[in-house]
């Protein structure tokens, strides 16, 4: 019999026999309230936090819930293969690690432990801009995994460039660029506890240790850490860019682009005509625009108007299998799953995030196959209901 993604089922249960149960639950939902009293409150904050009222974060949720799955009987599904083609590239599943910053306020070791369990498991790393490892100590760390870098498309020019010499010297093959975060949005949590993990002790290190970043301070990181911090907030996001400015990035990248942070169909259209490679439909985990469309729901639009012409990628609420199911069957490729394992990690280092990749993708190899595919391929439109909303 073939290995599946499903067959960490079973190992679960064999463990059982000795008495052994998972050291996290599997019921990815769960870890946030195990987070919540588990973890040191300003981090977890920041983490389950979202923007305004919550209701995005929210509505995320409840745009996949309101999606049904409608099984199909009797059409074997013994065998099968969850590997797909994205931007030029196999992967064994259709999911990525999303770029999440700082997360050594969730673990010491932070993004190596993240980078390192992806590897594990085969699946894409995305780092951040905002890490606090150096993009080069996690590239070590992860051999010749895939890894992917993202791009704040900060004010800096400079440092935009250095990035991208370093992430392409660093064996990053795919520049994601993050265009929903020029500003950091009005996030409550975080300001009733006044809480920025950057003001916190949690530097951002590849910012700090890069020499066009460095080159740009008037004392040393060392000597004056506020001023460095300082220099971070007011040039890692930059609202003041337009469509034609990608002409810069696309002639200082040579690999595949991805564009995160797309929810409109127009959007989407203007970035292939940009000669980008990609999109993220997204909404940041509902972080940044309070009130804006579910993701689950621009999905589709953003798919009918450029899947033809672009790699649809998806995030913002996957938790579960099905939710991975769910995203396939509304256009997107693969997707990528940012909070449950940051959780993962805070709970229990690169153990936990590797429990998180397994879980969910043993949940979606059981969806996948008791909906009646073989492959991610052949999931469509055609498996999903939509209850009234
Ligand atoms: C704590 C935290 C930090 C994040 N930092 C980044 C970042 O540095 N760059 C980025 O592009 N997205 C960042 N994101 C957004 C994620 O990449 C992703 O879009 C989001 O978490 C997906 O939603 P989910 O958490 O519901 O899975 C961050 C998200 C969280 C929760
Ligand atoms: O908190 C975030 O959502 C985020 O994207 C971010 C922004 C700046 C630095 C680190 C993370």
């Amino acid at each position: 019999m073939a290995k599946h993604w499903a067959d960490f089922q079973y190992e679960i249960y064999l463990n059982g026999m000795t008495g052994a149960v998972p050291r996290l639950p599997t019921d990815l939902t769960r870890l946030e309230e195990l987070a919540e009293h588990r973890l040191a409150p300003g981090p977890m904050g920041y983490v389950a936090g979202s923007a305004g009222d919550g209701s995005t974060a929210r509505a995320n949720r409840a745009a996949l819930s309101r999606r049904r799955i409608v099984p199909r009987m009797l059409r074997d599904v013994g065998e099968r293969e969850l590997s797909v083609e994205v931007l030029g590239r196999s992967l064994p599943a259709p999911l990525a690690l999303a770029p999440v910053g700082v997360l050594s306020i969730m673990h010491p070791d932070a993004e190596l432990a993240a980078a390192r369990a992806a590897a594990a498991q085969g699946v894409p790393y995305i780092l951040s801009s905002a890490s606090s490892t150096p993009m080069e100590r996690v590239a070590d760390a992860m051999g010749d995994a895939e890894r992917w870098f993202q791009l704040y498309w900060g004010k800096d020019r400079e440092v935009t460039r250095s990035f991208l010499d370093r992430a392409k010297a660093a064996g990053f093959s795919v520049l994601v660029v993050t265009l929903d975060t020029q500003l950091l949005a009005w996030r409550p949590r975080d300001l009733d506890q006044a809480y920025l993990p950057f003001l916190h002790g949690a530097g951002t290190a590849n910012y700090f240790t890069d020499p066009a970043f460095r080159a740009g301070l008037e004392r040393s990181v060392e000597e004056d850490p506020n001023a460095a911090v300082l220099r971070f907030l007011g040039l890692f996001g930059d609202p003041g860019k337009t469509w034609p400015d990608l002409a810069f990035l696309r002639a200082h990248w040579d690999g595949p682009i991805v564009l995160k942070g797309v929810l409109h169909p127009d959007d989407a259209r203007q970035a292939a005509d940009a000669g980008m490679d990609g999109v993220v439909v997204s909404n940041h985990g509902g972080r940044q625009v309070a009130g804006s469309v579910a993701a689950a729901d621009a999905l589709p639009r953003v798919a009918d108007a450029v899947g033809d012409r672009l790699t649809v990628l998806f995030d913002s609420g996957v938790r579960t299998g099905d939710d991975v199911f769910k995203a396939l069957a509304l256009g997107a490729r693969a997707v990528l799953v940012g909070r449950p394992y940051v959780y993962g990690l805070g709970l229990d280092g690169q153990a936990g995030v590797e429990h998180v990749i397994r879980c969910l993708l043993a949940e979606f190899d059981l969806t996948l196959a008791l909906s009646g595919h073989r492959a991610p391929g052949t999931v469509s439109a055609a498996d999903l209901v939509e209850e009234p909303g």
